[in-house]
C-alpha cells in the first residue's frame, strides 16, 4: 500500500560519524557543541551511539508533538535510573506511572505549595542572614544545600524527622556526585552505601509515620495516607528528593552568575525584590507581583536547562513525516532547543527581556511535565528576591560549565557585598 510517510533511512545521519564507534568520538571531543549543532542536519537527526541508533529531535515542533502524542515510552536513561533509584514518579512509566501521579499531583497543588512558602522564605532568610559583608561563598553548594533544605523540610517537618533530615543532608551530595559515573558503571561503593543507607532511612521514617501519623501536613503525612505499599512510598520520596533539587539549585547558581555579569538587569531586579517584599510575608499574590524576578529566572532556565531526555516508541509513530517502528529509540535536549536562533535570536545572549514562544516549557508536556513546578517557581522566586534584597554576589573570576544532567557551573565562588 502507498505511504506517504517516510521511513528511518531517510533520516539524515549528523556529522562525524566513524566506522565502529559512530558517533561516540565527536560527542567525546563536545558533547554540548555536538548537540547543539544537530539542528543544522535536519528536524529529526540520526546519532550512532551503540548497537542502536538514537534518533534526536531537533525542530522545537515536532519536540511538542512528541511529547503529547501516545505511543512512546521515557527510554534508556530511565530504565538505568530505575534499576538504581525504583519506581518513582520521575522515573516510572505507562499505567504504574499514571497511578502514582494521581495520588501524587494534589500534593503539589498551588494550594498545598502556598503552605510551604513560609517554610521556603524562613529558609532563604537563614542563609542571608549567615552571610556577611566581603566575604566568598560557594553560591552552587549554597543553593544545592538550600534546595535540599526545603525539600526535606516540605517532606517531613516533625521531630521524628530531624536526625533523619541530617542524615538525608549527608548522603545526598555522595548520591547526586555519583549519580553520573555509576549510570555507566555496575558498581560505585560510595554511591551504593548512601543510596541504600537513603531507603533504610526513608523506609524508618515511614515505619514511625505509620505508628504515629501526626497532623498530617507534611508531604511524607499526605503519602502515608494514600493509598500505596511502604516501598512504593519509598521510591515516591527517594524520586522527589532526586527531581526536586538537582534542577532548581542550578538554575539559581545560573541566576546569581548571569545578574554579576548584567549590572542593569541586577539593578532592577534589587529595585522589585525591595519594593514588593520590603520586609512584607511572601505570599503568592507577592510573588505574582514580583515580575521581573520571574523573567530572570525564566531567562535562566532557556539559556541553561536539561542536556538530553530520551523516548522510545511503544507502537508505530508518525513524526515529521517518518514512519517510527515500535522500539525506536529518540531523544531531544532541551539544551539545544533553547539555543536555537529562530526562536531566540542571539540565544547566548542573556536577555530577560526577550520574549518566550509557545514552545518553551522547561517544565516540558504531556503526561510527565513536572509535577513540582509550582513548588519550584516558589523556592526559587524567594530565594531570589530574599537575596537580592539584602546582597549583591560578585564573580570571583571565569565559570566553566560542567557536563551534567543539568549543566552547572563547575563551581561557583561570589563574593557578598551589602547593598
Ligand atoms: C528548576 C526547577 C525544575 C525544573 C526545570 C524541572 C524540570 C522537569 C522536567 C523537564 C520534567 C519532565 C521529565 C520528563 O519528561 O521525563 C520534570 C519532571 C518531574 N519533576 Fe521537575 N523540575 C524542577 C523542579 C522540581 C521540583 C522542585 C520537584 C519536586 C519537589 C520536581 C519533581 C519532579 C517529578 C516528581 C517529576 C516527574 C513527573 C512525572 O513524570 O510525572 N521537579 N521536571
Amino acid at each position: 500500500m502507498f505511504s506517504a510517510m517516510a521511513d528511518l533511512r531517510s533520516v539524515p545521519v549528523a556529522p562525524g560519524r566513524l566506522p565502529g564507534i559512530g558517533h561516540l568520538g565527536a560527542l567525546a571531543r563536545g558533547p554540548l557543541e555536538f548537540l547543539v549543532a544537530l539542528r543544522g542536519s535536519g528536524d529529526i537527526v540520526r546519532v550512532d551511539l551503540g548497537p542502536k541508533p538514537v534518533y534526536f529531535i531537533t525542530a522545537p515542533r515536532l519536540h511538542r508533538q512528541a511529547l503529547t502524542t501516545p505511543g512512546f515510552s521515557r527510554g534508556r536513561i530511565y530504565e538505568r535510573a530505575r534499576t538504581l533509584f525504583g519506581n518513582g514518579l520521575a522515573t516510572s512509566d505507562g499505567a504504574l506511572h499514571l497511578r502514582q501521579r494521581r495520588l501524587v499531583q494534589p500534593l503539589f497543588h498551588r494550594a498545598h505549595v502556598e503552605s510551604y512558602l513560609e517554610m521556603m522564605a524562613a529558609q532563604a532568610r537563614a542563609l542571608v542572614d549567615s552571610w556577611e559583608h566581603g566575604r566568598v561563598v560557594a553560591v552552587d553548594r549554597a543553593m544545592s544545600d538550600l534546595m535540599l533544605k526545603i525539600v526535606v523540610n516540605a517532606l517531613t517537618s516533625r521531630d521524628i524527622g530531624r536526625s533523619a533530615a541530617a542524615e538525608i543532608h549527608r548522603l545526598m551530595p555522595v548520591i547526586m556526585k555519583g549519580i553520573a559515573l555509576r549510570m555507566v558503571t555496575p558498581v560505585h561503593p560510595r554511591f551504593d552505601a548512601a543510596a541504600d543507607r537513603l531507603r533504610r532511612l526513608v523506609g524508618e521514617l515511614i515505619t514511625a509515620y505509620r505508628a504515629s501519623p501526626g497532623d498530617g501536613s507534611d508531604l511524607l503525612a499526605m503519602l502515608v495516607a494514600a493509598d500505596m505499599s511502604d516501598e512504593q512510598i519509598c521510591d515516591e520520596v527517594v524520586s522527589l528528593l532526586m527531581a526536586g533539587t538537582e534542577t532548581p539549585s542550578s538554575t539559581l547558581a545560573w541566576v546569581f552568575h548571569e545578574l554579576a555579569r548584567h549590572p542593569s538587569v541586577e539593578q532592577r531586579l534589587h529595585a522589585e525584590a525591595r519594593s514588593v517584599l520590603g520586609g512584607a510575608p511572601v505570599t503568592m499574590e507577592a510573588l505574582g507581583r514580583l515580575e521581573y524576578t520571574r523573567r530572570v529566572v525564566t531567562e535562566a532556565l532557556r539559556l541553561h536547562p536539561t542536556l538530553l531526555f530520551t523516548l522510545r516508541t511503544t507502537q508505530t509513530v508518525s513524526l515529521g513525516g517518518v514512519e517510527f517502528p515500535r522500539g525506536v529509540e529518540l531523544a531531544y535536549s532541551p539544551y539545544a532547543l533553547h539555543r536555537d536562533p529562530s526562536l531566540y535570536p542571539s540565544p547566548l545572549h542573556f536577555d530577560p527581556d526577550r520574549s518566550v514562544p509557545d514552545a518553551f516549557s522547561p517544565f516540558n508536556f504531556g503526561v510527565h511535565k513536572c509535577v513540582g513546578e509550582h513548588f519550584a517557581w516558589a523556592e526559587m522566586m524567594i530565594t531570589v528576591a530574599t537575596i537580592a534584597a539584602r546582597w549583591s554576589l560578585r564573580s570571583c573570576g571565569p565559570v566553566r560549565e560542567v557536563l551534567a544532567i543539568v549543566p552547572r557551573p563547575r563551581s561557583l565562588p561570589m563574593r557578598v557585598v551589602a547593598r
